[in-house]
């Protein structure tokens, strides 16, 4: 695997190093003791799979707060994905910055998020169904989430949005209040 350091402190792209005969090629996604020497975390205790019919979907911002607050590894299995992440964590020199990578099928690339991480994506396809895989089990009440243009993150998505919960759309603007309840994140 090749770990690729992003914009943001701490998430990185993990791209398969594949080993390649006439049958086509066999490549590792993931390793603990890899990700324990890439200091990574490596635990792993839920995964979970999202599919979205249309291209245009957009899921997202979401994270959990502590103590449910979670690594997530990110891969597309078909189609494509726009992938945005957020560093939420206030004591960290890239707190607010955003990235975005594209995640595809082909690619087979995957995403990192560390803890205190906002998450979302928007499909680049019809019928796009991405892999997770988590750190922290599932804890809707710890589950907190931001709006995709909320204005003070300035996200630059990709396409018009075509599908999103009313939960997503609805989400209040990033306030202080919100802050203060981050502020337990540390990197
Ligand atoms: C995330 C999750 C959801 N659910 C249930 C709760 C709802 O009844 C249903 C759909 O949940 P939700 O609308 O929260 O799903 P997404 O909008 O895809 O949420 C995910 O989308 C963003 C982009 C993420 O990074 C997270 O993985 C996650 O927040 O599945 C579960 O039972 N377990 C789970 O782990």
């Amino acid at each position: 695997m090749r770990f690729i350091p992003t914009s943001l402190i701490g998430a990185y792209i993990i791209e398969p190093e594949k080993v390649e005969d006439d049958r086509g090629f066999f490549a590792r996604v993931w390793c603990q003791q890899e990700f324990a020497e890439h200091n990574l975390d490596p635990n792993i205790v839920q995964s979970s799979i999202s599919f979205n019919k249309k291209r245009g979907t957009l899921r997202g911002m979401h994270l959990q707060l502590p103590p449910f607050a979670e690594t997530k590894l990110v891969r597309c299995t078909q189609g494509a994905i726009y992938d945005v992440i957020v560093d939420l964590r206030p004591d960290s020199e890239t707190y607010l910055n955003w990235t975005a990578v594209e995640l595809t099928a082909e690619n087979r690339k995957t995403l990192y998020i560390p803890k205190g991480f906002a998450h979302g994506f928007q499909t680049l396809e019809d019928n796009t169904e991405i892999f997770y895989q988590m750190s922290e089990f599932y804890s809707s009440e710890s589950a907190r989430g931001f709006r995709w243009n909320d204005p003070i993150f300035k996200i630059d998505w990709r396409e018009e949005v075509t599908v999103i919960s009313d939960r997503d759309r609805t989400y209040p603007d990033y306030t202080p209040e919100v802050l203060s309840k981050l502020q337990s994140f540390s990197i």
